[in-house]
């Protein structure tokens, strides 16, 4: 384990390495991560087979970044509490349930926000199908 210690541009860039081994390491760890990846995925592919327009993809990306950007919120609280109050504790458990309680509201805006998305496209798409 190593402290960012460099200076100038480099500090930011190793700033950069850490983040990416942060999220690299929630990855690893976290199956909820892999879950929320998977169904980004699918996501993103769905948007490419429908052709859907650049505004629908913002959308999209908007509601896959705000899932994985808590998730990763999320496992550092889950860790940050495992460090400091290993003990069950009331606090402990009001700051994990709060965290994954956040997770869960935009797991519900991005399912409304692929319903919103994909509605139209997958009922033309559905009727084109029938006639
Ligand atoms: N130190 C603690 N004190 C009190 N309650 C806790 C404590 N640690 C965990 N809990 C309770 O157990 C639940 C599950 O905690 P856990 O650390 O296993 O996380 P998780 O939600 O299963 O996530 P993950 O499996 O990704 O680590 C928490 O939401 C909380 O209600």
């Amino acid at each position: 384990m190593v402290k960012n210690t460099a200076a100038g541009h480099k500090k930011f860039w190793h700033s950069f390495r850490f983040a990416a081994h942060g999220i690299a390491s929630a990855f690893r760890s976290e199956l909820n991560m892999k879950v929320h990846s998977c169904f980004a995925v699918v996501v993103l592919v769905a948007a490419a087979v429908f052709h859907l327009p650049p505004s629908r993809w913002m959308l999209l990306l908007l509601a896959i970044t705000l899932v994985l950007a808590t998730e990763l919120l999320n496992t550092a609280i889950e860790a940050t509490i495992d460090l400091v109050s290993p003990e069950i504790h009331p606090l402990a458990k009001i700051a994990k349930d709060t965290a994954a309680g956040a997770v869960l509201l935009t797991a519900v805006f991005a399912v409304i926000t692929g319903i919103y998305v994909f509605y139209v496209p997958v009922i033309d798409w559905i009727s084109g199908f029938m006639s």
